[in-house]
């Protein structure tokens, strides 16, 4: 195998290879090792130096910056760790993390010509023969690539974005190189990472060299955008196929606001509060609906567009969620909003962030003390930020972990407070997320979802009428939430095979302990009957009725007329 192979072939990590190439040439990882390690002592050196010296406190930030600039120096492969550390607040310290943030954007460009003789040699025609015009630098520089704006001889305005040079080759000696030291000092770490080691590494390969193939980069495009296409809120950009490879993407120019521009998107008279709006909902959407997640939401990603939608770029770092982890999040939101601390302690099992293994009974407390409070207080002063920073003090005292998946989840939804919060500083995101879930289990599309709404609404066997009204309470504060059209659903189930169970539970629901709960339901009455004026009713009734076959209508309700006036189809 010749570095050619390395380079051009592997467009997935695979570890065997990789060590099978540099086991031959041992001197390039010599050369490497020996750079790394001088780059890192000097650092430990440091920070060994200023505890003995007693200025540890008030050096802490000039270290922060040096371990940043070490980072940048030995290029993409730490660049990356070190974005992918500053999610795991279970691992860094808080000042080294806020530094490691800036790793993110404000890297140094690459020289202008090798990016141009890459997409003339990537996309075999030279660049007047694409663009009529090309900006002559980069617009922005990142860790693997470097973006220019153009316009394509056809007229279309398009972002050209070009990878770095050698890309393949550096990570794959990198990646080789950590996964050889992991392998050592996997036994010797006192870390609560549940893993081996060398495994993270070969997560955080996969995903590197995913990240590296700007086609699967587009394809990932193309399917968050099949997701959203019935959403008038989102706006991702076409991909010009013809004009990207694996190391040249060629897409829409989008044009409009960053989101952290809040000064033009106000001048532009678009409402920052929906935007705020439409980035939380569809940010559920893509965890609790599609699975399948943008892992890099940072406000250089997404942008208000001049119609009020939002665009999403970078689809680089793209995840895709389980059925199962799926199904595990509602339960935890569900379990969450009904105060049940012991099957939320359960989840986190479930989720992998607590070992089979664990004793639960004195993390239930704990976590009653910290979310019941937060609740308690009042629904919109639920704070993500809050939360996820009081929880990484839970997870000192109990072994939690954040799994891999999960730092990036939990990245996205504090980035996305965040940027919510700068654009309106009193966001609450449960005012947002709340109304979703309910909406959501209320409108339960899916069996799962049924499932689980019913899940909320008994608890022993007994159906909980506080629930019901809560849910519908937090529903219509949702402007989106429609009662009919769920009350419609909700009957369609009830009619069902599947809903035959809630039939009989419902029954049993009304005539509990001896009584009629009329009162509960005139407490519900009191909730709906604004939203269901009686023409509307009975216009959906008939809809439901209507997908029955007669004779299934016959069998529900046996005193229908058999030649009654329903729609048989
Ligand atoms: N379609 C587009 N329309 C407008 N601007 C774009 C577009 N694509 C990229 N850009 C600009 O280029 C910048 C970098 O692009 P992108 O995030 O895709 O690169 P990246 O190399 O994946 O960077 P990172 O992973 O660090 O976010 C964006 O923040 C944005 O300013």
């Amino acid at each position: 195998m010749n570095s050619q192979t390395l380079t051009q072939n592997n467009r997935k990590y695979d570890a065997r290879q990789i060590a099978r190439f540099h086991r031959l040439r041992p001197w390039l990882g010599w050369a490497r090792a020996t750079t790394i390690v001088w780059n890192f002592a000097w650092f430990i050196l440091g920070l060994k130096w200023d505890d003995l010296r007693g200025v540890a406190e008030r050096n802490k930030l000039k270290r922060a910056v040096q371990l940043r600039k070490i980072l940048v120096r030995l290029g993409p492969t730490f660049i990356k760790v070190g974005q992918a550390l500053s999610t795991r607040p279970d691992l860094i310290r808080k000042d080294f993390l806020e530094e490691l943030i800036k790793l993110q954007d404000q890297l140094p460009p690459f020289d202008n010509a090798i990016a141009l003789r890459q997409i003339q040699s990537e996309l075999g025609y030279p660049i007047k023969e694409i663009f009529s015009e090309l900006s002559p630098a980069p617009v922005a520089a990142a860790s693997l690539g470097q973006v220019y704006r153009g316009r394509l001889l056809t007229g279309e305005e398009v972002a050209v974005k070009v990878q770095r040079p050698n890309l393949r080759p550096i990570l794959s000696l990198d990646l080789y190189l950590m996964r050889w030291a992991a392998s050592w000092l996997s036994p010797w770490l006192p870390l609560n990472l549940g893993h081996d080691l060398t495994l993270i590494v070969d997560e955080f390969g996969t995903k590197l060299f995913e990240e590296i193939d700007y086609l699967n980069e587009g394809r990932n495009a193309e399917r968050f955008a099949k997701n959203f296409r019935n959403s008038p809120d989102v706006k991702v950009p076409a991909i010009y196929w013809r004009y990207t490879s694996t190391r040249v993407l060629t897409l829409e120019w989008l044009n409009g606001f960053k989101l952290t521009d809040t000064e033009s998107i106000i001048a532009a008279g678009i409402d920052p509060q929906e935007i705020i709006q439409i980035a939380v909902t569809t940010g559920l959407q893509q965890l609790l609906e599609y699975g399948f997640f943008h892992a890099d939401p940072h406000p250089g990603n997404l942008f208000a567009m001049p119609d009020g939608r939002m665009g999403y770029i970078d689809f680089g770092m793209m995840d895709q969620l389980s059925e199962t982890t799926k199904e595990t999040l509602v339960d935890a939101v569900v379990h969450l909003i009904n105060k049940d601390y012991t099957d939320l302690a359960g989840d986190y099992v479930k989720l992998g962030f607590l070992t089979p293994d664990t004793d639960i009974r004195p993390i239930v407390p704990a976590l009653e003390a910290l979310l019941g409070d937060a609740i308690n207080r009042n629904v919109g002063e639920f704070n993500f930020k809050t939360i996820t920073d009081e929880f990484s003090k839970l997870m000192y005292e109990f072994p939690f972990r954040v799994p891999a998946k999960f730092a990036l989840i939990i990245r996205s939804l504090v980035t996305q407070e965040g940027i919510a919060l700068s654009l309106n500083p009193n966001f609450k995101i449960v005012e947002v997320a709340y109304p979703y879930v309910a909406r959501r289990l209320l409108t339960g599309e899916s069996a799962q979802l049924r499932r689980r709404l019913i899940n909320v609404l008994f608890k022993d066997g007994t159906f909980q009428w506080e629930r019901l009204e809560n849910m519908i309470a937090i529903a219509r504060t949702d402007n989106n939430f429609d009662l009919l059209p769920t009350a419609q659903m909700g009957l369609q189930f009830l009619l069902s095979d599947e809903g035959q169970f809630l039939q009989q539970q419902l029954v049993l629901a009304l005539t509990e302990d001896d009584r009629l709960h009329a009162q509960e339901v005139q407490r519900l009455w009191n909730l709906v009957k604004d939203d269901l004026n009686p023409s509307r009713v009975l216009g959906a009734a008939f809809g439901v009725l209507s997908q029955f076959s007669r004779e299934r209508v016959a069998a529900i309700l046996p005193s229908f007329p058999a030649s009654g006036s329903v729609n048989s189809n």
